[in-house]
């Protein structure tokens, strides 16, 4: 149960691991309903592996951590997609089936989570993908849409499920420039209707532009723009 008031993601004193290796220690931070946070470091400082951690793909050995309302510690692997249904996930693991088209792929994910009527399913997901400007993709095969499109039914896919929060590694990644703003905007819009967004960047331009709040892995901590200062010449090493 998520009560309005209770943040979306709230970590304390927790370790972030690689199988027996500490990729982060220290981590405290929580995100409220509704924020939008960006989340840096340099290529193997530990954004995916925290990211993997909040939807339970890694285990959380130290520490606590509780994610739309579920405690991870311990948490139960037929739990798992329980969780996860209150997520959206934007991950590179986590690509269209290339040969289904973009209606099956949505229906996949919508059967695996428990949809079972027919006609509720293809309304929800007529909706998603208006919702990211692609009403007219839904027959067609993902090798025909272009990368920002195919990226967009991801986003869409991660909506499904009206998400509190979407967890996004990367997302504007390997886009052009012109995409990946159409991308990010999206996200903002997501944003903007109440969906919390944690997003991975490497994308020095949209920190510039956007004072959004920035968690930062930095030499096995996870600094936080909230409590300290995280000047932005110092995003520029990452
Ligand atoms: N499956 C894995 N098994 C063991 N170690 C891993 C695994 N995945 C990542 N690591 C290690 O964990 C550390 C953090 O990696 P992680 O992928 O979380 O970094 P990142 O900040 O997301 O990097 P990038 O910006 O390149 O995506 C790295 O040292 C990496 O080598």
């Amino acid at each position: 149960m998520i009560f309005s008031n209770e943040p979306i993601v709230s970590v304390s004193n927790a370790s972030i691991f690689q199988g027996i290796n500490t990729i982060l220690r220290d981590v405290n931070f929580e995100i409220e309903k509704d924020e939008f946070v960006f989340l840096i470091g340099r290529t193997g400082s530990g954004k995916s592996s925290l990211l993997k951690t909040l939807y339970a793909d890694l285990p959380l050995i130290m520490g606590e951590a509780v994610v739309a309302g579920y405690r991870l510690n311990g948490i139960k692997t037929k739990n798992i997609p329980f969780l996860r249904r209150k997520l959206g996930i934007v991950f590179q693991d986590f690509q269209l089936f290339p040969d289904r088209t973009v209606a099956e792929n949505l229906y996949f994910v919508m059967r695996a989570t428990g949809w079972k009527d027919k006609t509720k399913m293809k309304s929800r997901m007529v909706e998603v993908l208006m919702g990211v400007g692609l009403g007219g993709a839904a027959t067609k095969m993902p090798h025909q849409l272009s990368g920002g499109e195919q990226q967009r039914v991801v986003i869409a896919r991660a909506l499904l499920n009206e998400p509190a929060i979407l967890l996004a590694d990367e997302p504007t990644g390997n886009l052009d420039p012109e995409v990946s703003d159409g991308i990010f905007r999206l996200f903002q819009d997501i944003n903007k209707k109440g969906t919390a967004i944690l997003m991975a960047t490497h994308n020095y331009e949209l920190l510039k532009k956007y004072s959004y709040r920035i968690l930062k892995c930095e030499n096995g901590l996870l600094l936080d723009s909230k409590t300290r200062d995280i000047p932005l010449s110092s995003i520029h090493d990452m």
